[in-house]
């Protein structure tokens, strides 16, 4: 039997005051996908969140900043033959500062509902975040 592989990450929705999106996309990735990271043996969902974006984006956060909405399985935007379960927070203010990329990370953008179309985008955003924020029920 072939039983697909499954990384489990923690991702977070970030919005800025237009309510636009911030998404990343790692080097030599072809998918804008949600800020976060895996989850190591050693740590909540909540507090490998806290880290990724500590490594990837320089920010800094408290657990309690987040809303936890909900798991999310779908297919991997990188590897092959590889599920994504994603453990998807909210960010439960606006972000206001600039954001830059560190570690593997090549581009961040801010998604706007205008530009979102022009964008390749991981399927668990597409599935799972899209809907919500075009429907603004996020
Ligand atoms: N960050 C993130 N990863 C996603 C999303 N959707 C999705 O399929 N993934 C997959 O999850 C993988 C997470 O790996 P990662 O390399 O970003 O995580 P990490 O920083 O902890 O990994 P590393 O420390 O092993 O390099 C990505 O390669 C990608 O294929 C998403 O929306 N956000």
């Amino acid at each position: 039997m072939n039983k697909k592989k499954t990384i489990t990450v923690a991702l977070a929705i970030i919005t800025n005051d237009q309510n636009d999106i911030l998404v990343v996309r790692k080097k030599d990735g072809l998918y804008f996908a949600l800020p976060g990271g895996k989850i190591e043996a050693t740590e909540t969902a909540n507090e490998a969140l806290i880290r990724e974006l500590n490594e990837e984006l320089n920010l800094s956060f408290n657990t309690t900043d987040f809303t936890f909405l909900a798991n999310h399985t779908t297919k991997a935007a990188n590897e092959v033959n590889t599920m994504v379960e994603g453990h998807i927070f909210l960010l439960n203010k606006n972000l206001t500062q600039t954001v830059s990329g560190y570690a593997e990370i090549e581009e961040v953008l801010w998604l706007s509902k205008a530009n979102h179309m022009n964008y390749r985008l991981a399927h668990l955003f597409t599935e799972f975040a899209l809907p919500k924020w075009l429907s603004e029920t996020l």
